[in-house]
């Protein structure tokens, strides 16, 4: 998505640790137009899937995850990260870490919106080591749901996140790719595949 693309490059910083600060238009402020664009390229690549259902992760995932839901015109249901009292039981759950916010969280997808008749894409906004994804392709498993494919919007190809999810043979689109990053060289980021 050249415009993405653009985008991380005007805004985008580099902090350390090898993390991408894109707070400007994925992980604070959003930008409707680009937002929507991102939910109109991964219908485009997902629908003749015919998924039924787009699953995500609060908080930054909800953003392009509904934008593509709308696209497909298929509910999007988001996995939380502490189980609110009104989630009626039995839940999925499984452990991931949070990349930006450090330690262990449990996320918990309620069997009243994921189950076995459902066709599932899962969005989310980074793919890093791919621990996120592994965590729902789990949560998905259980519910006995198929797992079509995975989008994410910024893919961080020095993390290795797709090669660490190879084994689930699920594919995998991504918006932009982050070949690499450095004080020297800058962000180094192409169009997504
Ligand atoms: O591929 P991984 O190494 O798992 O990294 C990607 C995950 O890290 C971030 O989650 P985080 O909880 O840090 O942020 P958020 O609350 O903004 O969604 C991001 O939103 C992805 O879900
Ligand atoms: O804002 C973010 N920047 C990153 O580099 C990153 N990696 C995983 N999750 C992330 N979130």
């Amino acid at each position: 998505m050249q415009s993405l693309v653009e985008a991380i490059k005007e805004q985008g910083v580099i902090l350390p640790g090898g993390f991408l600060k894109v707070d400007g238009l994925v992980n604070h402020q959003l930008l409707p137009h680009l937002t929507r664009e991102m939910g109109v390229r991964f219908a485009e690549h997902f629908a003749p899937l015919r998924p039924s259902k787009v699953v995500t992760i609060e908080v930054s995932g909800i953003a392009p995850a509904i934008s593509a839901a709308m696209e497909l015109g298929v509910p999007m249901v988001y996995a939380r990260k502490k189980k609110p009292l009104t989630m009626k039981e039995p839940t999925f759950t499984a452990e991931s870490v949070s990349r930006t916010k450090g330690g262990a969280v449990n996320l918990f997808i309620s069997s009243e919106f994921l189950g076995p008749g459902d066709r599932v894409v899962v969005i989310d906004d980074f793919l890093a080591s791919g621990g996120t994804l592994r965590a729902l392709s789990r949560m998905i498993a259980e519910s006995g749901a198929a797992l079509l494919g995975f989008g994410c919007v910024v893919e961080k190809e020095f993390e290795e996140g797709r090669l660490h999810l190879a084994d689930l043979n699920v594919p995998i689109h991504t918006l932009a790719n982050i070949v690499r990053m450095s004080e020297e060289e800058g962000i180094v980021v192409e169009v997504g595949r």
